[in-house]
This record gives structure tokens, C-alpha cells and sequence, in this order.
């Protein structure tokens, strides 16, 4: 087997229980993810998607194990992986157009301001933002635009990994189809890695190539790894047509409703890595899941 771009390897995370014990989080996690591949994470709240995604940004050390990226150990941040928040972590005080030029001038030093400016203009764009909005700052703007100029950041400084923690948490229903369209549209156009949480099932199923699924904690694990088995591009609307999109939402629907908890404790395992799955109804006599070890 070939080393994925991203490899993590046997990562545990525990924590003091304040009682002089210790809390695992999670334990031998181990899966990989390919150069280009968008993956999103499903977990009910405690499992550990935030510490998963902490750790593979550098801002938090895992209690054991290593993220390879690239062939080089994630230790501590670094301008190769991009973090959007859910609470946009914009610089309150610059506008929206220098709050993209200040990262595009950190990423790429050697540019002119010509080129860092019009860089910073095209990605503010290219997220459906129009040129009188550039000179507002962040309270000036919506939940909507402030997030879609913290998407544009993001991709403007093309990082290896991109990490998005609920990135549309905060936005209304119809805003939040809209940006996630509009992020389809910005992804499409490069090869960028993205490793995304959500809550989301019908985002999910949207937005990835391959659904990562958490057990409950504590001792959580990335028990499957479901393939999006629906062509790109896709659109909103059209999705929920194709004959896959109900078998893989019932069947991540099923996983989040009752195997995350039965599935859920502690395993003998030395590492744990998740199974994969397809679900393909367009394939001649597939019937039902297929389950293949990784
Ligand atoms: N610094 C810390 N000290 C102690 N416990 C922590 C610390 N950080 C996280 N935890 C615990 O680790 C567990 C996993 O937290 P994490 O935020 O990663 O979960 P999550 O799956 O992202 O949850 P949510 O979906 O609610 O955001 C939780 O039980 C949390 O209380």
C-alpha cells in the first residue's frame, strides 16, 4: 500500500479526568487521506472531531501518535495547513480585503503588492463577493460574507490542507446552501485537500469524496469510511435525484442513530482503522452495502 498525503498513525488522545485519572478520547486512531480528496468527519458532540482536527492543524499535540503530511510530521502551525472556524476568526480591525492581503503577503513575500492585491481581489470573487463590500470590516459585514471572505482567505494562500471546522455552523439555512455551492465551485477550480466537520448529514454527502464516521465517545474511533459513490460535479438540488443519495443517507443516518453507540468503548486493537464502504446502486447486483477491509 502506497503512503497516503496526509497519514495519521496510531493517535490517541487522553486527557486528566480530575479525579487523577486520565479520559481517552480516542485511542490508535489511524486513516489516511489522498492529495485533492475532500473528506468530511460525522461524530456525535464529544467524540473528538474538533481534537481530531487540532491536532492535524499543529495547534494541539495528540497524547501519542504522529500526522504525517507531505513525508513531514505535523508539529506545530504552519501556513501549509488553512483553518476556517466557525466564528470566522477574522481580524476585526482590517477590512475584508486586507484581512486576504495580509495572508497572501505573509504566503508568498516575494510578490508585489500589484500581485498580492489583485490575488486577494480574485479570491474575494470568486466567493460571489463584490468590489463595494472590500473596504468593510467585519462588523460591517453579514454572518454570510464574513464567512465567504474567511473561505476566500483560506483558499487564497493555497495551503496543502485545508481544515474547515463548521464553517457554515453560524449561517442561515439558505445561506449556508448558497456558500456551500459556491465553495463546490472554488474547490473544483483547484486541487486542494480539505478535511471538514460537520453536523451536517446532507452536507456532508454534498461536499465529499469519502465520509469519515466516529463512534461515541469516550474511546472513540473512525469505525467506516464511507464512499460518496454520486459524479461531480454536483448541485444542491439535482443531488438528492441520484439513486445512491437516500442508500447512503439512510445508511449514515443508521450509523449515527444506533451503531455509534453500539459500536462505541474500547477495542483490543493495536489500530484502528476504519472500514470501507460503498454503496453503489448503479453497480449491476449491488443490493447492499459492501463492506472491504483497508
Ligand atoms: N483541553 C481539554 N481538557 C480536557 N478535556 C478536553 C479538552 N479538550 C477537549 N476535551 C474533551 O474531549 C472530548 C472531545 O472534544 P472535541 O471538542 O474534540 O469533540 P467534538 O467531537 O469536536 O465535539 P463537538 O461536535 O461538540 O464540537 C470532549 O469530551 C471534551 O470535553
Amino acid at each position: 500500500m502506497t503512503t497516503p498525503f496526509l497519514s495519521v498513525e496510531r493517535l490517541s488522545q487522553r486527557y486528566p479526568d480530575g479525579e487523577g485519572g486520565q479520559t481517552t478520547i480516542f485511542e490508535n486512531a489511524s486513516f489516511g487521506i489522498e492529495r485533492g480528496e475532500f473528506v468530511v468527519i460525522l461524530g456525535h458532540s464529544g467524540c473528538g472531531k474538533s481534537t481530531i482536527m487540532n491536532i492535524l492543524a499543529g495547534l494541539a499535540e495528540a497524547s501519542e501518535g504522529v500526522v504525517i503530511m507531505d513525508g513531514k510530521e505535523v508539529s506545530g502551525p504552519s501556513l501549509d495547513r488553512g483553518v476556517v472556524f466557525q466564528n470566522y476568526s477574522l481580524l476585526p480591525w482590517l477590512s475584508a480585503l486586507k484581512n486576504v492581503t495580509f495572508a497572501v503577503a505573509a504566503r508568498y513575500p516575494d510578490w508585489s503588492k500589484d500581485q498580492v492585491l489583485s490575488h486577494s481581489k480574485k479570491h474575494l470573487e470568486m466567493v460571489g463577493l463584490s468590489a463595494d463590500v472590500f473596504h468593510r470590516k467585519p462588523s460591517q459585514l453579514s454572518g454570510g460574507m464574513r464567512q465567504r471572505v474567511s473561505i476566500a482567505r483560506a483558499f487564497s494562500i493555497s495551503p496543502k490542507l485545508l481544515l474547515l471546522d463548521e464553517p457554515f455552523g453560524a449561517l442561515d439555512a439558505l445561506t449556508r446552501g448558497t456558500i456551500q455551492d459556491e465553495l463546490l465551485k472554488v474547490w473544483a477550480g483547484t486541487n486542494q485537500t480539505v478535511f471538514m466537520i460537520t453536523h451536517d448529514i446532507d452536507e456532508a454527502i454534498l461536499l465529499a469524496d469519502r465520509i469519515l464516521l466516529m463512534t461515541n465517545g469516550p474511546f472513540a474511533r473512525v469505525a467506516e469510511s464511507v464512499e460518496i459513490t454520486i459524479p461531480r460535479p454536483r448541485n444542491r438540488i439535482e443531488i438528492v435525484e441520484h439513486p445512491n443519495y437516500y442508500a447512503i443517507r439512510n445508511h449514515l443516518v443508521q450509523f449515527l442513530g444506533k451503531h455509534s453507540k453500539e459500536l462505541a468503548g474500547p477495542t483490543d486493537a493495536v489500530e484502528n482503522r476504519p472500514e470501507t464502504v460503498r454503496i453503489d446502486k448503479t453497480a449491476p447486483a449491488a443490493r447492499s452495502p459492501k463492506k472491504l477491509a483497508v
